[in-house]
């Protein structure tokens, strides 16, 4: 199948990074944000812009559609995933690919569950410094997606060629991992340490470039999701530590992540795909994870005093 469109669930600092960048390479309306009506009707009055360009988008609900997407790009925030899916349930068929650029290690799980799609490409995004407030979307970085087929949807090979077709036709930057639950497992250990220390230290990435107590954090809960994968069998090495702690320093210091974004926003965070997922894994194994117990508790206070 050659994928001629692509529907996004989720209008926030991924999803307008990727619909900006999709829109002009597919023809008028093939690249659309799907949502029910009252946020479409909500998306329609508002003004996006893109590195300070204005970004011409397409928004569409479940009823406007007279075909299901070719390809289904989830770029929601976990806390809110299952119940925007069960919204557009009906938009979708057994035809639709999906791509979910979601941090953690289980929204192709949840994504299978509620949509009972079985054309599921796991995706890693990863390298880019997305930052999305009051409708302006500022990126240095675009990053690059890179996917690939769980030991469960090996059958899947013709999903993931169509998928990669695409990023070609439409170039957007990607790889393909051969072993894509290790990949996830990296990325996973790069955001339990970096979104939960710098939303609890409230900082940009600068903060965590730096040696001092934040850094110190962030490296005790990426060395125990390093621990938790020895015991799970997931690979994750000490050069993997090492390439993940790398791409951090990296990042554009005045940039923030995701979950520093929810705090300022005082939206839930993704706290149970992280230190949550964490705790309860290493529970199975008797394994101490004191670094995500202190981040897991430090969420939860400042979270409970917004979210009432
Ligand atoms: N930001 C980044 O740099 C990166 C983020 N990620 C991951 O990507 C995922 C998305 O993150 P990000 O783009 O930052 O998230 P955002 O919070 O910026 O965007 C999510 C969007 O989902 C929308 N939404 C909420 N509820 C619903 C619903 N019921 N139906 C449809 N849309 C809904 C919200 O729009 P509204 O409420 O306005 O309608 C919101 O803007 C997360 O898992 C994150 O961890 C991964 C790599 C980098
Ligand atoms: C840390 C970062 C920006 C890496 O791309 C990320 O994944 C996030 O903000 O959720």
């Amino acid at each position: 199948m050659t994928i001629q469109s692509a529907a996004i669930l989720g209008r926030g600092a991924l999803g307008v990074m990727y619909g900006s960048f999709l829109s002009p390479q597919l023809p008028s309306e093939q690249t659309y944000f799907l949502a029910e009506p009252h946020r479409v009707e909500r998306y329609r009055q508002e003004r996006i812009t893109v590195n300070g360009t204005p970004a011409n988008l397409c928004f569409k609900s479940p009823k406007e559609l007279n075909k299901a997407p070719d390809l289904l790009i989830v770029a929601l925030k976990a806390p809110v995933l299952r119940q925007a899916l069960r919204l557009v349930k009906d938009a979708v068929d057994q035809n639709t690919i999906v791509v979910s650029v979601m941090n953690g290690i289980s929204s192709e799980d949840i994504i299978a569950e509620e949509l009972g799609l079985k054309k599921i490409v796991h995706c890693v995004a990863q390298r880019m410094d997305a930052l999305f407030q009051n409708n302006t979307l500022t990126y240095r970085t675009f990053g690059e997606l890179v996917i690939g087929l769980s030991p469960q949807n090996r059958s899947q090979i013709e999903a993931l060629q169509d998928t990669v077709e695409f990023f070609r036709r439409t170039q957007m930057p990607h790889l393909v991992d051969s072993n894509i639950i290790h990949r996830m497992w990296c990325k996973w250990m790069l955001n339990v340490g970096v979104n939960q220390t710098l939303s609890v230290y409230n900082g940009c990435f600068e903060m965590i470039h730096k040696p001092g107590e934040a850094r110190d954090v962030m490296i005790g809960a990426m060395r125990e999701v390093l621990k938790l994968s020895e015991l799970e069998g997931t690979g994750l090495t000490e050069m993997d530590f090492k390439e993940y702690l790398k791409i951090i320093d990296e990042l554009n210091p005045k940039g923030m992540p995701s979950m520093r974004q929810d705090r300022l926003a005082k939206r839930p965070t993704e706290v149970e795909s992280f230190a949550g997922t964490v705790i309860d894994k290493a529970a199975s194994f008797g394994l101490n994870v004191p670094f995500n117990e202190k981040l897991y508790r430090q969420v939860r206070q400042f979270e409970a005093e917004y979210l009432k």
